[in-house]
């Protein structure tokens, strides 16, 4: 499936992965909406796109994926103002072993798994949708136990059951939708800088040993891998595992 002149929606846009995937989005002739809770990095972002892309196919909603209301209205506003919805990728995630645990398990388990129901109801045909593609974000962390990250290890493992369980519906597929899962390693941005530093995570002095053996990818690398899973119409219920060291690789095949 071509992405030019589709509708897509990207939460966790303001930055990093979402914002890169958002660019390769739209340098491929797609709309995006661009769903973040961070409003001035949105701004900011959104200023950025609308400059090297034009203000007709891109705009900003603040939008809290652990928040039914402001998914709903998130969901709303992509169709009024840029006309539809085709493509939505959930890629919001955050990784706190500490204190902040439990808000592990509200954004990156129940706030995918909110947005991935609230997108299946504007997609699939049979509820108004004109069908199209999930992409839900997972990590490798969900694949391979690793010490320093119980709870964000469980909860991209969770990612990962969700979406296989929902794609292999055969209510979903009849009505037009694929879902994926993209489930990569270590990437450059800020979630990892907070990794590196130690923040939030068990055992730092092994997840450095972690990255160095295992390396680092660039954003536009995982931009690349997910329009795979959006282009590619027979993935389905697909994981793309993808690392700095060993490649891409279909998760099962
Ligand atoms: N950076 C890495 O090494 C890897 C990242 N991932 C996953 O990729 C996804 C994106 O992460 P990065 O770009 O690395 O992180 P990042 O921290 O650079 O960006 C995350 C974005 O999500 C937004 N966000 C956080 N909580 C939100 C919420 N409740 N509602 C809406 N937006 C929210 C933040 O404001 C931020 O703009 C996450 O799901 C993460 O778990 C997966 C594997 C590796
Ligand atoms: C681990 C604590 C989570 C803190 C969140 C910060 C960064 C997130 C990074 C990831 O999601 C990637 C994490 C782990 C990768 C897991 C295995 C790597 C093995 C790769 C390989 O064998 O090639």
């Amino acid at each position: 499936m071509s992405v030019a002149n589709k509708v897509a929606m990207v939460t966790g846009a303001a930055q990093g992965i979402g914002r890169a995937a958002s660019e390769v989005l739209l340098k491929n002739g797609a709309s995006v909406m661009l769903a973040d809770m961070n409003e001035m990095q949105g701004a900011s972002t959104l200023a950025d796109l609308s400059q090297q892309f034009g203000k007709s196919r891109v705009a900003f909603v603040k939008c809290d994926i652990t928040k039914q209301d402001q998914l709903d209205a998130a969901f709303a506003t992509t169709k009024s103002t840029l006309g539809g919805i085709d493509i939505v990728f959930n890629n919001a995630g955050i990784g706190d072993e500490g204190n902040g645990w439990e808000l592990t398990v509200d954004v990156n388990v129940k706030g995918t798994m909110k947005a991935t129901k609230t997108a299946l109801d504007h997609l699939r045909k049979d509820k108004g949708g004109r069908g199209g593609v999930i992409v839900n974000m997972a990590s490798m962390a969900g694949l391979n136990p690793n010490p320093c990250g119980p709870v964000y290890c469980a909860t991209k493992a969770a990612v990962i059951m969700f979406s296989r369980c929902w794609a292999m519906n055969p209510d979903v597929s009849a009505n037009g939708v694929r879902i994926n899962v993209l489930a990569p390693a270590f990437v450059d941005t800020d979630l990892l800088k907070g990794l590196q530093g130690g923040a939030g995570i068990n055992r730092p002095d092994i997840a450095a040993k972690m990255v160095q053996m295992v390396g680092v990818m660039s954003v536009e690398q995982l931009a690349e891998a997910f329009m795979e899973l959006v282009t590619d119409d027979t993935k389905t219920n697909a994981v793309l595992t993808i690392s700095a060291n060993t490649g891409k690789a279909y998760y099962g095949q």
